[in-house]
């Protein structure tokens, strides 16, 4: 827990906000309880693990947090049950259109041309009619049926890159290219499943030129994106500080990244362009979206809203998934009951002659509630993206006023004991018995993961079907245990996840072993058949 610290520019923005602050609080009707700022307007904030700080928080101040910080209210929501209702839902509901803005991420300047990271307004509207062609459940995709399907082709590259990695150590690196090991395996799964189905873009096997430009784009925003990285966070008037200025880093900064996020907005999608002039592009969410384009009259505006939204569904849809995976594959180092419950049940239901494909889900539950258990137990998003309030509204009989961050404690919600009983425990079977879960207001599928309201994430159905073809064939494949030391000894792996927007477990060591050769001869034999 730290303080934010002063200096003279923290100094002069706090006196204005400090005004700001008294005025707003002669004015301030019922507001939710929460921890009280200084004379100078600081209020002790976790650096690390926010999402557990304010977890805590709930003992002392209820569900509904309140802070005001230099002038700035932040709401943040730790529970997703209120007797009964679900609050969450409830705020993030249509009837509160103001919560569908997005709050100001000024530390991303240059990157509000991505829509999970822009505002609202009249563009949201339009965002969102495009956002609606990404896969949804596999009958309603508008452009080619079969594209959703090649997740699971894709899914056997990922096998066969597992299947040359056996002894799986985990070379986490936040930034940047990664090793070729389980990571390698697992991103170049995700990024080619998304650029597959966003640009028609079959993915090189090592060091794709699009992939590489996008991982680093996006690195940028994992190392800023999250609510509170930046004191511009909290005090929204310092980006008008000039670049020079001691403290000013940020601006610096974002100059930088603003070249790569232009350059992963365009690339790409200059490609499409380039490939449907000379009639070679594949049908996919960008080809689907220019032909409509094309025939509508070429608006400019909308051209730029099909490439924001491109490259929105890769930035906001990759690396989200690779999470999940990686928390798989810990789970099941942890917890070797899981995985055999999962073999058997695939092994009854598939047979050893072929993989699970997505034909089998029906009769493959267990595989169902290992994937949202993943979502749950370590959230990719523990503190979801923050939504801005536009107008004053009321909840809970509390005043909330416009302008509000609003953060929604994803990980304290899907951690609430009273709704997931033992929730630091990898417990799939959670899930079993959905009635008695219903009547008892316990385990619900934990949705929560993707947000909430109008903004919810757009991609759920492909995050989700993704993650399931991963389990599936995965567990049908390896056998998933501690790593040994040189006595021969299983190491114990921390259960530990990393304090950053999209949350992921740090680098720990698994043995991953093809079940048998037949297996092994199996992926194989998939990989020849996949044209990914
Ligand atoms: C495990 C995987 C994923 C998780 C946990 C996840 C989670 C989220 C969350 C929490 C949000 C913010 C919602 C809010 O504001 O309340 C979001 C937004 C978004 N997601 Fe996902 N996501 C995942 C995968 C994907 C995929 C595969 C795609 C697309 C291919 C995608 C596309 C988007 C887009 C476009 C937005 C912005 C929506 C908006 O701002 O209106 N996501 N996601």
């Amino acid at each position: 827990m730290a303080t934010v610290p002063c200096t003279p520019l923290l100094l002069c923005a706090s006196l204005v906000c400090i005004l700001y602050g008294c005025l707003v609080r002669r004015n301030a009707r019922h507001l939710p309880p929460g921890p009280r700022a200084s004379t100078f307007g600081s209020v002790a904030l976790p650096t690390s693990y926010p999402w557990k700080t304010y977890a805590e928080w709930r003992k002392l101040y209820g569900d509904v947090i309140y802070i005001h910080i230099f002038g700035n209210p932040i709401l943040i929501l730790n529970t997703a049950r209120d007797d009964g209702q679900q609050a969450v839902r409830r705020v993030s509901d249509t009837s509160l259109v103001s919560l569908s803005h997005r709050a100001p991420a000024w530390a991303l300047i240059g990157y509000s041309r991505l829509h999970h990271t822009a505002r609202g307004g009249s563009d949201t509207e339009r965002f969102s009619t495009t956002t609606s062609t990404i896969p949804q459940p596999p009958t309603t995709i508008p452009y080619s049926p079969e594209k959703h399907m090649s997740s699971s082709k894709i899914s056997s590259t990922r096998l066969t890159c597992l299947l040359t990695t056996y002894e799986g150590l985990y070379p986490f690196s936040e930034f940047g290219v990664v090793p070729y090991g389980l990571t390698g395996a697992t991103d170049r799964t995700a990024a080619a499943i998304i650029m597959n189905i966003v640009y028609g873009h079959q993915v090189a096997p090592e060091g794709d030129n699009f992939v590489t430009l996008a991982d680093k784009a996006l690195a940028t925003l994992a190392a800023s994106g999250i609510f509170g990285t930046y004191l511009v966070d909290y005090i929204p008037l310092l980006r008008h500080v000039p670049r020079w200025m001691p403290g000013a880093g940020f601006k610096r900064q974002a100059l930088e990244w603003r070249k790569l996020n232009q350059a992963m907005l365009n690339a790409p999608f200059d490609m499409v362009k380039e490939r449907m002039k000379h009639g070679s592009a594949i049908s996919a969410l960008t080809t689907f979206e220019l032909e409509k384009w094309q025939h509508n009259g070429q608006d400019p505006d909308e051209e730029r809203i099909i490439k924001d939204v491109a490259a929105t569904a890769y930035a906001a849809g990759a690396d989200t998934t690779v999470s999940g995976v990686i928390s798989f594959f810990l789970a099941m180092t942890i917890y070797p009951d899981v995985l055999k419950r999962a073999q058997a049940e695939i092994d009854q239901v598939v047979g050893p002659d072929r993989l699970p494909n997505f034909d089998d889900r029906i009769s493959l539950l267990y595989v169902d509630w290992i994937v949202w258990e993943c979502l749950r137990w370590n959230p990719v998003t523990p503190l979801g993206i923050a939504h801005s309030m536009t107008d004053d509204d009321e909840y809970e009989g509390y005043h909330i006023p416009k302008g509000t961050t609003v953060l929604p404690n994803v990980w304290g919600i899907l951690h609430d004991e009273t709704t997931y009983p033992d929730p630091l425990r990898f417990h799939p079977e959670r899930y079993a018995d959905a009635q008695v879960n219903s009547e008892q207001n316990i385990n619900e599928i934990p949705w929560a993961a993707f947000g909430f309201g109008r903004r919810m994430c757009p991609g759920r159905w492909l995050a989700v079907d993704s993650l399931w073809i991963a389990v599936a064939t995965i567990c049908a494949t390896f056998d998933i245990s501690k790593a040994l030391d040189e006595k021969g000894m299983p190491i114990e792996p921390d259960v530990e996840f990393t304090s950053t927007l999209l949350s992921r477990p740090k680098p720990f060591k698994c043995r991953i072993t093809p079940r048998s050769q037949a297996v092994a001869s199996l992926v194989e034999q998939s990989l020849e058949q996949s044209s990914i």
